[in-house]
This record gives structure tokens, C-alpha cells and sequence, in this order.
């Protein structure tokens, strides 16, 4: 069985998408231009999550949950195809297709979806969670996008000016971005708490400007490993944090209670223009 889904748009865009994870690879839009980063060292091989892309962080994100696996085990677990068309991907993950109790020690019954559609120049990804079980489940997520920059140190995040955030490099303290951009210049781990619904990712020397919009995703994390966190991740290429940023939407603090039987949605729209010249 194939592992991996293409979805097209007549425009000519074009996306992948892994059942390993339910995770997107690549994302082109019709001007041809790349969007996502994936690691030339990327592993495909359950139960090792892929680098780069899109990993779905599900019942948890980092450690802001009772489990023991980071970012919980949805991005290392294959899910099924549950609808496919043109330019859609629905793809699913049950508490019953798995033992996730006992792999995971997740006592929750879910289930959980997650939507792909490309237009020209626009990646529409919807997540729903149901809880089949009989108890209220708590869990955190993100949809933690490697995006691909040409240069990080040219980049900028827009967005998050007088935005707190929990310093993941310095304890998880509380601070106040004070910068109108945020620019790259050194391994940045941020959580951005309640943020304005649209960020931009200004990539001056791609020529593109990706618009994040995001609905009951209030959280964004900035992650860029640097020079030496990169040596050490065995998956990315020691020089290839120049290619990357990640901004993740997410609900992770405080943590999403579902009560038994009820559905939750979230959004994340990307558009990207691409070819504009930026100062
Ligand atoms: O190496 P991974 O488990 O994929 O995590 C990669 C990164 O994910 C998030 O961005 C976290 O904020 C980082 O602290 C972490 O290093």
C-alpha cells in the first residue's frame, strides 16, 4: 500500500502528504515555488517522526501533557485515508487503531482528522478531535510547520509585537516580544500565548511572503535550532537551520478540555505570495 498521497489544484500546485503522521512534506504553489522545508537527512521509517514538513503534534505538545513522548505519538503513527479528491486529503487516527494506552499510557478515546486543501496559492488545514470515550480529555497540539526560508538571518516573523511568550531557552519564563519583527541571529524556542488571529513570515531573499491566519489555534511557537542544536539533531544537516523556520499554531497552554461526545475544530490558512520584492 502507498504511503504517501499527492493532492493537486488546476493551477499547478501541488502538495504531498505521508500516512506516516498524516504528515505534509512538501507544498508547491503554482508559481512552482517550494514552501516547506524537509531535512535531506529526514528518516521515513515509523516510529521515527519525518524532519521537517508538517508533524501533527497530538494528545501533546512537548511535554505539556502527562506523556512521556515528545510532542505525543500522532506524528509517529500511520493514519488512514479517509477521503481523497483533487485537491483535498482527509486523513484519520483513531484511539482504536492502535494501542495507545499501552505504547503511550493515553487512556483517551478520540478521534482525529486532519484536512488538506491547496488552492493556487493557499494550504487550508482543519483539525478535528472527537472524544469517543466517556471521561474528559485534555490535550494540547500544534501544527508544527518547518517553513522553507532562503536565508533565516534575513527573515523576519511579523505579528507578535507586545505578544508574551514562555522562553523554552531560559526556563519558561514569561517575557514580552519587544520587537515589531522578530529576526533570527540564534536558536530561538519561544511560545507565543494568545496571539492576533494573522502572522506574516516575510522571506526577503525567496522573494515570498507567507500570511498564517488561524482559528482556535491561539499559540505560536518560533523555533530555529541554530548552529549547534542542528550538530546535534541526528535528522538535519549541520548547516540546514539556514533553510528553515518554524512558526507552529497551537492551543498549548492552557490545555484543551473536551468533554465526552463533543467535537473540536481548528484551523490554519496559509497563503504565500510568491515573486514580490521585499526591502
Ligand atoms: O526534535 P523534535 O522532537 O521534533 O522537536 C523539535 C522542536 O519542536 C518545537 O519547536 C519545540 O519548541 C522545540 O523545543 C523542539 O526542539
Amino acid at each position: 500500500m502507498d504511503d504517501k498521497v499527492h493532492i493537486a489544484h488546476p493551477s499547478g500546485a501541488r502538495a504531498c502528504v505521508y500516512l506516516h503522521g498524516a504528515h505534509l512534506t512538501s507544498w508547491k504553489t503554482a508559481s512552482g515555488q517550494e514552501q516547506i522545508f524537509l531535512s535531506k537527512e529526514a528518516v521515513f521509517k515509523p516510529p521515527k517522526a519525518i524532519r521537517g514538513g508538517v508533524p501533527i503534534c497530538f494528545p501533546q505538545f512537548s511535554d505539556f501533557g502527562p506523556l512521556e513522548t515528545s510532542h505525543g505519538f500522532a506524528r509517529n503513527t500511520r493514519w488512514s485515508i479517509f477521503e481523497r479528491e483533487g485537491d483535498t486529503v482527509v486523513l484519520k487516527l483513531t484511539s482504536e487503531d492502535d494501542n495507545f494506552l499501552e505504547k503511550f499510557g493515553c487512556e483517551d478515546s478520540f478521534t482525529l482528522s486532519v484536512r488538506y486543501t491547496i488552492t493556487d496559492f493557499q494550504l487550508f488545514t482543519r483539525i478535528t478531535v472527537t472524544n469517543t470515550g466517556g471521561e474528559e480529555m485534555a490535550y494540547t497540539t500544534a501544527l508544527h510547520t518547518y517553513f522553507r526560508v532562503e536565508d533565516v538571518t534575513k527573515a523576519r516573523v511579523e505579528g507578535l509585537y507586545r505578544v508574551g511568550y514562555l522562553d523554552s531557552l531560559d526556563g519558561r519564563v514569561m517575557k514580552t516580544e519587544e520587537n515589531p519583527c522578530i529576526s533570527i541571529s540564534e536558536e530561538v524556542d519561544r511560545i507565543y500565548l494568545s496571539t492576533p488571529p494573522t502572522v506574516r513570515l516575510v522571506d526577503p531573499i525567496g522573494k515570498r511572503v507567507l500570511t498564517i491566519e488561524k482559528y482556535n489555534l491561539p499559540d505560536i511557537v518560533v523555533w530555529n535550532p541554530w548552529v549547534d542544536k542542528a550538530r546535534r539533531t541526528g535528522d538535519l544537516g549541520d548547516d540546514e537551520y539556514k533553510e528553515m523556520l518554524c512558526v507552529e499554531t497551537g492551543c498549548i497552554k492552557p490545555a484543551i478540555k473536551l468533554a465526552p461526545g463533543t467535537v473540536w475544530k481548528a484551523e490554519q490558512i496559509v497563503t504565500s505570495k510568491n515573486n514580490v520584492s521585499i526591502p
